[in-house]
């Protein structure tokens, strides 16, 4: 939030005189005052404090519920301040930190990823630390009956939502919890959530180097933001640093389906493919064909298997390389295409797997090359929960991306995988606030009554 000027209205020079409110709108906390300055200061900051509520109650999160897993960030301000919020704020933030912040594991299937904690952030004009959150989407009527009873519908709060699910469950949580969502296009927030995200974590981004060399691959950071490896940090640590994302780069969402993006600029894309060969597709088929009961499982699964016994390859046709058109022998030339052979029962589970994520790869990563092609880009962004915990697959798109564009087209992964979406919508907070503050001045449409904007 850039500090709500007419926030200030009416008590401006005092505030700016006691250094409450910086100009820019960074709250600060006043330095120590005689007490007849401190009794004034005092009642300046009731005021401002119930203008901040006013304008968007805290808690922050941001929800997006997808076809199979549902993202949700907490945004947990750490600059309190005993003398700017309201104490109920303050325990609001404390019960849902005992709640959220202290656990790891929600229920039978909420998972707090830890590790993936941005710290020291700034949304909205204030600081605080954003935690992550994911659970099934099939447990959806779980997590509210499980908000119900915890009591924290009841918390005045600020819930952004995206997603297909925010439009699907948007009349339960109205009606189960009151809560309506401040909905956001799921695809405007993904962008936005990975170039928050990437701007503010400096080793977000990465790359493979020979990233089918069991030996040699090497997992590279990518300082974005001054398009430049951490590996010539050292060498470049005097050069100007430029400011934000370097244009324009593919973003290719594996999610449950695959949405391919061009981005050209800030809050500048479009969305040029996609595919239904995505997550859902590997995880339903390693279900079907392996009776595997999670994608963790999954995965291990795939680890120990080889695509090579279930799909047919250009070698096994041509005896070698097809060289006329340039298809390597090692090339898959059909998915599962030994499947029917006479000998198909030395075929394992682990095989069949591997074999899917092979072909699942396979298919994205060449939806995601033409885009980049057609459109004469040189950098793709991989994102989304399929790449969670599976670097075969990761590995195997650099490999991908890197062959068959002859290294003109890089592939590029960041740490936050699926969450962009969920801190994306995050943003939906400074609208809100702007037309909160535009309706309390007598402009506008009042938020609350409007959430569907
Ligand atoms: N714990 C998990 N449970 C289920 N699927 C998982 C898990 N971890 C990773 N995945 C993979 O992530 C995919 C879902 O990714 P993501 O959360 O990015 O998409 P989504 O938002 O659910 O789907 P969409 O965007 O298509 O609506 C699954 O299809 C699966 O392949
Ligand atoms: C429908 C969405 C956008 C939902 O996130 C995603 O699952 C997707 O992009 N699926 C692929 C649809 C297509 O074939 O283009």
């Amino acid at each position: 939030m850039s500090c709500p000027q007419n926030m200030l209205n009416g008590v401006a020079g005092s505030i700016l005189e006691n250094d409450v409110v910086d100009s820019d709108g960074k709250r600060r906390r006043i330095p120590s005052l005689s007490l007849p300055q401190r009794e004034n200061a005092f009642l300046i900051m009731i005021q401002i404090s119930h203008s901040i509520v006013d304008d968007l109650p805290m808690p922050w999160f941001g929800l997006d519920i997808g076809g199979t897993l549902t993202k949700l960030v907490y945004f947990e301000p750490t600059d309190t301040d005993e003398f700017i919020d309201p104490e109920t704020e303050r325990l609001v933030a404390k019960t849902i930190h005992n709640y959220l912040v202290s656990n790891k594991a929600y229920g039978e299937a909420g998972v707090r990823d830890v590790y993936l904690q941005l710290n020291n952030v700034n949304i909205n004009a204030r600081t605080g630390v954003i935690h992550f959150i994911r659970f099934p989407t099939e447990r959806m009527p779980y997590f509210i009956q499980l908000v119900k009873s915890k009591g924290f519908a009841q918390m005045s709060s600020t819930v952004c939502a995206t997603g297909g699910g925010a439009i699907k469950y948007s009349k339960d949580a109205e009606q189960e919890l009151g809560i309506q969502f401040y909905k956001a296009d799921e695809l405007e927030s993904l962008i936005k959530g990975i170039e928050f995200v990437a701007a503010n974590n400096p080793d977000e981004c990465f790359y493979y180097d020979n990233p089918l060399d069991e030996e040699k691959c090497r997992k590279f950071i990518w300082r974005w933001s001054s398009a430049r490896c951490s590996s010539t940090d050292e060498e470049r640590k005097d050069e100007h640093v430029k400011d934000g994302l370097q244009y324009p780069y593919v973003v290719c969402n594996i999610g449950s389906g695959v949405s391919v993006l061009v981005v050209r600029g800030k809050s500048q894309f479009e969305r040029a493919s996609g595919s239904s060969i995505g997550g859902g597709f590997f995880a339903g088929l390693c279900c079907m064909l392996c009776k595997c009961e999670t994608f963790e499982e999954a995965i291990e699964l795939a680890a120990r298997g080889d695509n090579k016994n279930v799909d047919k390859l250009v070698r096994d046709i041509y005896g070698g390389d097809y060289d006329s058109v340039g298809l390597p022998g090692d090339t898959v030339a059909a998915s599962f295409g030994k499947c029917c052979a006479s000998d198909r029962e030395k075929i394992r589970v682990e095989d069949l797997a591997r074999s899917a994520l092979v072909t699942t790869c396979n298919n994205i990563g060449s939806i995601a090359l033409n885009v980049a092609i057609s459109h004469g880009i040189d950098r793709i962004v991989f994102v989304g929960n399929f790449l969670r915990v599976n670097p075969i697959a990761s590995r195997h798109l650099a490999h991908a991306m890197n062959f068959w564009s002859k290294g003109t087209k890089k592939a590029l992964f960041l740490s936050h995988e699926g969450y962009f979406g969920a801190v994306g919508c995050l943003d939906k907070l400074v609208d809100v606030t702007e037309m909160r503050r535009n309706h309390r001045n007598g402009n506008g449409v009042d938020p609350v009554m409007h959430k569907d904007s």
